[in-house]
């Protein structure tokens, strides 16, 4: 069985697209490497639209219309937001806490478990900043499964705390998963194989993603996460109180995606896009960032099984997408980023 892991191993990325800004010598101006004069970006309407309220439907789990709103979120936005969801707050805000102890650590010492170039884990910039000419102002750190690795290195005597929580959100994140991919396959109505497929609870593939965005003394300058497209089936984001997360909507352009507490921001992905014949639609997005606040952000990315095929469901009778293994499409990805969509299109 191949992991996850195994194959972003066989696709490295250059070191020197890895090393995130030492955000500990910024002097009040935002290095040349960092500056964004213009966002390179569809329609290159890079500005952000102040909009009173967010397009994206906030769905309460526990109502009884939960179900038809998922549905019809999942097609008109592939994006929603979830409240009611039982994960417990006491341990976002934990998350959130062990998040900040971690990137409030020294440059030095997060170096220490920078990922290395054939590496899916440890501390560094995104894997698409190799795609960009210009740096991100951000820094993230990546969980596959167990962190007790990095974390001993991190905090020797004090590593018990950070794993602890990271493996509590992981389960918690996991079931949620899998309760809303329930949910979703149920509305989209495929096979009771394709519903394994896609939401197995021992073989799927998992990540938890860290993100750091620190006060930048130009934001309008500057990018959080440029925009992107997340490779794997569904991401459950947690983006506490600061918002910064932007969606590109067609026809209105950059729109924020108001914070809302103690909710997860739920998003398909490209596999859940291919999967549903587009009838999900794949949200662009990227984050922006602050002058004076520090945002943090927690994403959760699941995935099936690495080494199964991937098509759209059985049931459309005109497949859009050629058929292809996991792995493969992953490894397309991480090549040809935003247009490895288009390149397996039928
Ligand atoms: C399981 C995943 C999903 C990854 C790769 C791997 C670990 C880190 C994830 C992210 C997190 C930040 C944005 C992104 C675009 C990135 O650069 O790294 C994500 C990417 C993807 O969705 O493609
Ligand atoms: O920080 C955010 O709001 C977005 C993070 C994100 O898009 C990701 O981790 O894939
Ligand atoms: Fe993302």
């Amino acid at each position: 069985m191949t992991t996850l892991s195994e194959v972003y191993r066989d696709n490295p990325v250059s070191d020197h697209h890895i090393t995130p800004l030492d955000f500990d010598l910024i002097d009040g101006r935002v290095p040349e490497s960092h500056l964004w004069p213009q966002f390179v970006e569809p329609g290159n309407k890079t500005q952000t639209r102040n909009l009173q309220d967010s397009p994206i439907p906030v769905i309460d789990l526990t109502s009884p219309d939960a179900r038809n709103l998922i549905g019809q979120a999942c097609e008109t936005w592939g994006m929603f937001q979830v409240v009611n969801h039982g994960v417990p707050l006491e341990l976002v805000n934990k998350v959130e806490s062990e998040s900040r102890r971690l990137f409030a650590l020294p440059t030095h010492e997060k170096r220490t478990v920078l990922r290395s170039a054939d590496a899916a884990t440890g501390y560094g910039s995104a894997r698409i900043s190799s795609y960009f000419e210009k740096g991100m102002w951000h820094e993230g750190f990546t969980i596959m499964g167990s962190c007790v690795g990095d974390a001993k290195v991190l905090w020797p005597h004090d590593y018990q705390r950070f794993c602890d929580t990271m493996d509590a959100y992981q389960n918690h994140m996991k079931l949620l998963t899998h309760n809303l991919l329930l949910i979703i396959l149920e509305t989209l109505g495929v096979t009771q194989e394709e519903m394994n497929w896609a939401n197995s609870t021992h073989d799927s593939q998992g990540a938890l993603q860290l993100n750091s965005y620190p006060s930048c003394p130009n934001p309008s300058q500057a990018v959080g996460l440029a925009p992107h497209t997340d490779s794997l089936l569904l991401t459950l984001l947690n983006q506490n109180d600061i918002s910064g997360l932007e969606i590109f909507v067609d026809g209105l352009g950059w729109s924020q995606v108001q914070p809302v507490e103690g909710a997860f921001v739920v998003n398909v992905g490209d596999l859940l896009h291919i999967f549903s014949n587009a009838k999900f639609p794949v949200v662009s997005h990227r984050a922006m960032v602050n002058q004076s606040k520090h945002r943090i952000s927690v994403a959760y990315f699941h995935g099936p099984p690495v080494d199964s095929r991937l098509a759209p469901s059985s049931k459309f009778e005109k497949p859009c997408f050629k058929p292809l293994l996991v792995k493969e499409y992953v490894s397309l990805k991480t090549k040809h980023f935003s247009k490895a969509l288009s390149l397996i299109r039928t």
